[in-house]
């Protein structure tokens, strides 16, 4: 598995170490086998403070890592004790966070058959989708600045790996928390598969085959996406062809560049709400619909997802719409009399457009006080700090006529009763 992984000589591996028997015996192996391979064995403990414990197990982990000459990295991290999701998986978030934050090729997990078979039964029961039941994989390679993942034990029975340990007379903690059936998760394995295996013998490798088969199923998927994504013209998809895709296709796209963008997937429900939107709303109208950490924008025959509340948004040219998509919300551009930007002003310019703030942006809201920078007006404004970047900019001919939040440049102004468009974000 570590050549599959081409794992190679002078690479950095980390063992995830809790100190449970899984992992001791991933640590023993790693060290057994690191001349055969060439690699650098490193191992780091997340203590969570959550067990009275905790600092024995971190003082054992030290100590076999010492015993082995691996180099060992303790992290101390807050789980926080009120969140929505559990303890359980509070701590579960903020050890991958520590985890992921060391520099190595290739963090290293103890994680065995039993624990896939849970996986997949868990999430099932939660109502997954097919890259949820697909559960873990063995080798995870590196993307982008983040280490590759190893799941070396991943086809090996939990039995197996007690009856390894027993053999070699290694020692291993026991976390208490794993026999607390208040957890799902250690319900469904303390009393759930107990029946379940009664009946049916080989569930536990049935399970994990079939997490093999959803894989599978979801990589086919992945590669369907690539190729509508390049059907419709690339990341900002053509609206036309697009919705000739099927809903089921389209989803599936969407879900796919959501991922790519380092995002959650849509919810369901969200999913298919906006589909219905982009269906039926009129094709000259921009969109800008929610998707949970996403948001899909559609504008001028174009459909793209971004980020939801993302910081500044692409510059975009102004022709007249009456709204326009911007950083998680739109800019609306309302007739008015008297309010706004000249109305001649904005027929006469060869050039409107809609940026971002750049550096050096001033703006002289009143015609007989001076220019001011956009940090003074933005205190003026009363606009929190977290929010200026987000702020469109309106120049009409490259001169600052709007900003949204502040106002309006007093040479593009409107006078009293003539006629004038006013935008408002
Ligand atoms: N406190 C810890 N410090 C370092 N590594 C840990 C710690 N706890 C667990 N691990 C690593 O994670 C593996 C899986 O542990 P466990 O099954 O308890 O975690 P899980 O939360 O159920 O799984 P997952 O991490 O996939 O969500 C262990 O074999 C070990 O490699």
């Amino acid at each position: 598995m570590l050549a599959a992984a081409d794992v190679r000589p002078g690479a950095r591996l980390c063992c995830a170490l809790s100190g449970g028997v899984d992992s001791i015996v991933l640590l023993h192996a790693l060290a057994e086998l690191r001349p055969r391979f060439g690699y650098r064995l490193g191992a780091a403990h997340v203590h969570h403070g959550l067990s009275s414990n905790a600092d024995a197990w971190a003082d054992f982990c030290a100590g076999r890592c010492a015993a082995l000459e691996v180099e060992f990295a303790l992290f101390h991290v807050t789980v926080p004790r009120d969140d929505p999701e559990g303890t359980e998986a509070a701590a579960r978030r903020v050890r991958h966070a520590a985890l992921a934050g060391l520099a190595c090729d290739w963090l290293v997990f103890g994680h065995h058959i039993n624990d896939q078979a849970e996986t997949v039964l868990f999430r099932l029961l939660r109502g997954t989708g097919l890259r949820g039941a697909g559960a873990m994989r063995d080798i995870e390679p590196a993307v982008g600045g983040a280490s590759g993942r190893l799941r070396p034990l991943l086809g090996v029975g939990r039995g197996e790996i007690l009856a390894w340990a027993r053999a070699r007379g290694l020692a291993w903690v026991e976390d208490e928390s794993n026999a607390d059936s208040r957890y799902a998760r250690n319900a469904l394995r303390l009393s759930v598969l107990p029946v379940i295996e009664a009946g049916f013998p080989a569930a536990v490798p049935a399970l994990a085959r079939a997490a093999a088969h959803f894989r599978e199923a979801g990589d086919l998927l992945d590669e369907l996406a690539a190729l509508d994504e390049a059907a419709c013209g690339g990341r900002r998809l053509e609206r036309g062809a697009l919705l000739a895709l099927s809903d089921a296709r389209l989803a599936n796209l969407l879900r796919w560049q959501a991922r790519r963008l380092g995002v959650a997937a849509p919810s369901r429900a969200r999913l298919h709400e906006a589909l219905r939107q982009l269906r039926t709303a009129d094709a000259r109208h921009p969109l800008y619909l929610a998707l949970g950490e996403a948001a899909c924008a559609v504008y001028r025959g174009r459909v793209w997802l971004e980020r939801a509340a993302a910081g500044a948004a692409e510059p975009q040219d102004w022709h007249g719409e009456l709204v326009l998509p911007w950083a998680g919300g739109v800019v609306r551009f309302e007739a008015a009399e008297g309010r706004g930007i000249a109305r001649v002003a904005l027929e006469h310019a060869a050039a409107v457009r809609l940026v971002g703030r750049r550096p050096g942006l001033r703006l002289r809201l009143h015609a007989r006080r001076p220019e001011r920078s956009f940090r003074k007006l933005c205190q003026e404004a009363g606009v929190p700090a977290w929010m200026r970047d987000r702020l469109p900019v309106l120049e009409i001919d490259g001169t600052v006529a709007w900003i949204g939040g502040i106002g309006v440049a007093a040479a593009f102004a409107c006078t009293p009763g003539e006629a004038g468009i006013e935008p408002v974000w």
